[in-house]
């Protein structure tokens, strides 16, 4: 298991470590033990799959109050994901990371709670698996809108127009939204 820093403080790159054999592969997902030892003390709550065709764009999503971190990867397809920094002066306040994720690559990424996240699915039949750690509430769930030109988010869409449910069409502009204290 390899931890990568990214740009911005707090958000990882997770590698497990991929044991692959004439039978095909194995690895670790989740150990707490192990991500304890890197420095990631996590107690998870919820797991969620959600699968999307391509072109599917969800988000950019959080919570508040009751914020989600959330262990995401992919295990069938190929996933495009986002998070961007909502946390009360952050230095990376509103800034971005984008982090491919597919079946193939076997990578996971660390959302901590204090971000909106969000997804573009680039293949049909996307199969998304995440790990949270505070149940989902409804009521506190809000949308980020997923192209404000202030975040400036750069979707590799390839021209296609993104297939968004109701709510996050409606999505509220950063200048709107609560930092995370
Ligand atoms: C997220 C969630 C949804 N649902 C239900 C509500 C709704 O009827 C249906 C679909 O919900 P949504 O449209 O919100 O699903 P979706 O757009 O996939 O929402 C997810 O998007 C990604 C980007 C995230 O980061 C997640 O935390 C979550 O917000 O599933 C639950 O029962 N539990 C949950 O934890």
């Amino acid at each position: 298991m390899e931890l990568t820093p990214t740009e911005i403080e707090g958000l990882l790159i997770v590698e497990p470590r991929v044991f692959g054999d004439e039978r095909g592969f194995f690895l670790e997902s989740w150990n707490r033990h192990t991500f304890a030892q890197l420095g990631l003390d996590l107690d998870f709550v919820q797991d969620n799959h959600s699968r999307s065709a391509r072109g599917v764009l969800r988000g950019l999503h959080y919570q508040q109050p009751n914020p989600q971190g959330k262990l995401v990867r992919v295990v069938a397809g190929r996933a495009w994901d986002v998070a961007v920094d909502l946390r009360a002066g952050s230095p990376t306040y509103g800034r971005w990371v984008g982090v491919e994720l597919s079946a193939e690559n076997k990578r996971m990424f660390w959302v901590p709670p204090g971000f909106a996240h969000g997804f573009v699915s680039l293949e049909d039949g996307t199969d998304f698996l995440y790990k949270c750690t505070a149940f989902y509430d409804p009521a506190n769930e809000h949308s980020l809108m997923w192209n404000d030109p202030t975040v400036g988010i750069e979707w590799p869409l390839d021209g296609i127009e993104p297939q968004l449910s109701a709510k996050d069409k409606v999505g509220r502009p950063l200048q709107d939204v609560e930092a995370f204290a």
